[in-house]
C-alpha cells in the first residue's frame, strides 16, 4: 500500500496480555483512523480502552501487533501526540502561563521568550482562559484545570490528540461547556482526534466514528460506528435530527446487549461498519464490505 492510500492512523492485530493473567486483556484489535477524523471509543469498564490509548501514545508497548502514525510506526512517546489524561496532570507549582510555556518550548526550543508567550496566550485564549493565565492550578476549578490541559495539548501542535475521558469528573454543566469548545476547537483546526468516553451522548456529539469495544478479556473492537449526524452539531437541537435515536439506541443496546456476550475473542477480527438510522455509505477504497443499512427507528 502506497503512503498516500494508508489511513492516517493504522492499528494492526494489537493484543496486550499482562504476566500472571491468562487470556489477553484484549487480542486482534484492528482500526484505522483517518487523518482529522474524530474517533471516540466506547466499551465496559477493563475492556483494555486506557491500554490501546496508552499504546497509540507509545507509552505502553503491545503483546502484539503495530500501530502506524502518518506512515511511521509508533515506538515511543513523540511530541506528535499530545495526551489529555481524566486527571489533568499540571505542574501545580507553575502557573497557568508556564504550564503551558514549558509545552510550546519543547516544540520550540529555540523561540524567544516573547514568541513562546505569544503561542501560550493563543492558546490560553482557544479555551477562554485569558483571565486566569497567571493562576496556579490550585486557585482553579476543576474544569478550569481540564481546559489547561487540552489547551497544552494543542499547543504542541500535535498530529493526533488522545484524549482519555478528560471530562469524566466534571459536573454536567461544566462538562458540556467545554464539549462545546472542542467541537469548535476541533472544526477550527482540523485536528486528528481519539478519546475515550463512558457517555454515548458526548460520542454522538463529537465523533465522526464511535468504536465500540467488546468486553474482555480478549476483548475486541466489536463494530465501526458512523455517525450519520451532520456538522455543525449543536447540543440544544441534535435530538431532533431523525437519526440521533436510532444511533442512540444502536450503542446502547451494543453496551447493554452485546458487548459481554462477545467477550473471550467471540467479536469478529474485521469488525463490521454500520451507520444506524441513515443510507448506507458508498464502499470505500481497501474497506471490506458493509453491513446493511441499519434502521433502528
Ligand atoms: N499494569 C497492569 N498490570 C496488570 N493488569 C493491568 C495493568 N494495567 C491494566 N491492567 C488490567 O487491564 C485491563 C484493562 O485496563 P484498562 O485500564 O485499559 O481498561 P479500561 O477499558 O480503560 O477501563 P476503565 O473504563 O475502567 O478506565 C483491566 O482488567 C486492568 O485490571
Amino acid at each position: 500500500m502506497s503512503s498516500e492510500s494508508r489511513p492516517f492512523l493504522q492499528v494492526e492485530g494489537l493484543a496486550k496480555r499482562y504476566p500472571g493473567a491468562g487470556e489477553p486483556v484484549f487480542e486482534g484489535v484492528n482500526f484505522t483512523v483517518e487523518r482529522g477524523e474524530f474517533v471516540c471509543i466506547i466499551g465496559h469498564s477493563g475492556c483494555g480502552k486506557t491500554t490501546i490509548l496508552n499504546v497509540l501514545a507509545g507509552l505502553e508497548s503491545a503483546s502484539e501487533g503495530h500501530v502506524f502514525m502518518d506512515g511511521r510506526e509508533v515506538v515511543g512517546p513523540s511530541l506528535d501526540r499530545g495526551v489529555v489524561f481524566q486527571g489533568h496532570a499540571l505542574l501545580p507549582w507553575l502557573s497557568v502561563r508556564r504550564n503551558i510555556a514549558f509545552a510550546v518550548r519543547s516544540r520550540r526550543p529555540h523561540a524567544s521568550r516573547a514568541e513562546i508567550d505569544a503561542e501560550v496566550e493563543k492558546y490560553v485564549a482557544l479555551v477562554g482562559l485569558g483571565h486566569a493565565i497567571d493562576k496556579k492550578p490550585a486557585q482553579l476549578s476543576g474544569g478550569m484545570k481540564q481546559r489547561v490541559g487540552i489547551a497544552r495539548a494543542f499547543s504542541i501542535q500535535p498530529k493526533m490528540l488522545l484524549l482519555d475521558e478528560p471530562f469524566g469528573a466534571l459536573d454536567a454543566l461544566t462538562r458540556g461547556t467545554i464539549q462545546d469548545e472542542l467541537l469548535r476547537i476541533c472544526a477550527e483546526t482540523r485536528q486528528t482526534v481519539f478519546m475515550i468516553t463512558h457517555d454515548v451522548d458526548e460520542a454522538i456529539l463529537l465523533a465522526d466514528k464511535i468504536l465500540l469495544m467488546s468486553n474482555g478479556p480478549r476483548a475486541r473492537i466489536a463494530e465501526i460506528v458512523e455517525n450519520p449526524l451532520p456538522r455543525p452539531r449543536h447540543r440544544a437541537d441534535l435530538h431532533y435530527h431523525l437519526d440521533y435515536y436510532p444511533l442512540r439506541n444502536h450503542l446502547v443496546d451494543f453496551l447493554v446487549l452485546r458487548a459481554a456476550g462477545l467477550a473471550h475473542g467471540k467479536a469478529p477480527e474485521r469488525p463490521r461498519v454500520v451507520r444506524p438510522g441513515a443510507e448506507p455509505a458508498a464502499p470505500q477504497a481497501g474497506e471490506g464490505a458493509r453491513a446493511p443499512l441499519q434502521r433502528i427507528a
